[in-house]
């Protein structure tokens, strides 16, 4: 509970909510998976940048819960660092999936600055258009795809899978000299180019959908739809006997995935007669992994004053610097770091 309220620090989401959402953590032994998945993700860019000769630490910071991120940069600063690079395990623009985290970089340095600490903090873009993500995520469907043993294109679905977030959060996702939703518009473009690729490699028709999971707040907020459930419902109904979830909205397989997906969405398919098949996250694929050092690289260079060709597929590339105002808090205007604001 003391984690849950964190994460949801006075945004209305109601305590039934939360009551139940900490009893999926408590079937769990009272912890997400997310903390040992974090920490393979620790190791692996460790041996990614040894590979590649750099010996620089890598550390783990939380947002909502330990290691606390005020506390990690201290710890960084007193052991010699001057400069921080971020990584986060967070791919797509919106404000939950990084403006949040932008904005809780800028209220530890504020911290850090009321001890006469200084630091300097950059974060590499968001990945969710970096060729390795969609690349990984297309390999990982064509396999489940083949896995599922479902020859017949029209009984077949890939049901791709993204964190619902509020409509007006999607609204304003973006940097603000564009249209707006580049959240769901970024989960669009690689669902598109994950079923061509699949399609290609495996020489089938396949077809899929965007869905959402993981709703919360309150019911009369519109948030982003369909629900993965009621989409399995409608499916069943239509002809449909396998469907292959690929939670592309996420980078481990954490609470949000053995819970909402594995549990709850495995029930929903069971009950209606649905085989599921899911497709794991990227998590420590080594083509993601490499993918992200390269973003490392290419941000030390920009840092350096280089000039980098910032690679992207599909879509833009995400600027290393966030645009001012970009994925507005809609809240309350609050400081963000590694941005032009
Ligand atoms: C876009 C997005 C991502 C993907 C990008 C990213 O990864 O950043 C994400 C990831 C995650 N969300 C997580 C957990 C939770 N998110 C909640 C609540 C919310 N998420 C939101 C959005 C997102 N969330 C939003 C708009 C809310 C409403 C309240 C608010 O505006 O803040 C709540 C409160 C209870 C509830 O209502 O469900 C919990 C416990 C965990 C940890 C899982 C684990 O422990 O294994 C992870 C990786
Ligand atoms: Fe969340």
């Amino acid at each position: 509970m003391p984690f849950l309220r964190r994460v949801t620090g006075g945004r209305g989401i109601p305590d039934e909510r939360l009551a139940e959402v900490a009893e999926h953590y408590y079937a769990r032994g009272g912890r997400s998976p997310i903390n040992g998945q974090t920490r393979a993700l620790q190791q692996a860019i460790r041996a990614e940048l040894r590979r590649r000769g750099f010996s620089t630490p890598v550390l783990i910071a939380n947002r909502n819960s330990e290691p606390f991120l005020p506390d990690v940069l201290r710890g960084a600063q007193d052991s010699g660092a001057q400069r921080l690079l971020v990584v986060t395990t967070s791919a797509y623009a919106s404000y939950s999936s990084c403006r949040q985290y932008r904005e809780d970089i800028a209220e530890a340095l504020e911290q850090l600055a009321d001890e006469g600490r200084s630091l300097q903090v950059d974060k590499i873009r968001q990945y969710a258009t970096h060729p390795s993500f969609a690349r990984v995520n297309a390999r990982l469907v064509t396999d489940a795809v083949r896995a599922s043993g479902q020859d017949d294109d029209d009984k077949l679905r890939v049901v791709f899978v993204t964190h619902s977030i509020p409509t007006a959060m999607d609204d304003t996702s973006g940097p603000g000299d564009g249209e707006g939703n580049l959240y769901e518009h970024q989960h669009d473009e690689i669902a598109h180019v994950i079923l061509d690729e699949a399609g290609i490699t495996l020489d089938r028709d396949l077809s899929g959908a965007l869905v959402f999971c993981s709703r919360s707040g309150r019911p009369e907020q519109p948030w982003l739809e369909p629900d993965i459930n009621d989409h399995l419902r409608q499916l069943a109904g239509s002809g449909v006997t396998d469907v292959v979830v690929a939670p592309i909205g996420f980078v481990s397989d954490h609470m949000e995935v053995v819970h909402d997906l594995d549990t709850e969405a495995a029930e929903t398919a069971a009950e209606v007669g649905l085989r599921m098949t899911r497709v794991p996250t990227v998590g420590t694929d080594a083509e993601f992994v490499m993918g992200l050092i390269d973003l490392v690289e290419e941000r030390a260079a920009q840092a350096r004053g280089e000039r980098v060709d910032a690679i992207a597929w599909p879509g833009e590339a995400m600027p290393s610097v966030c645009a001012a105002g970009c994925c507005p808090n809609l809240r309350i205007a609050k400081p963000a770091a590694c941005g032009q604001d």
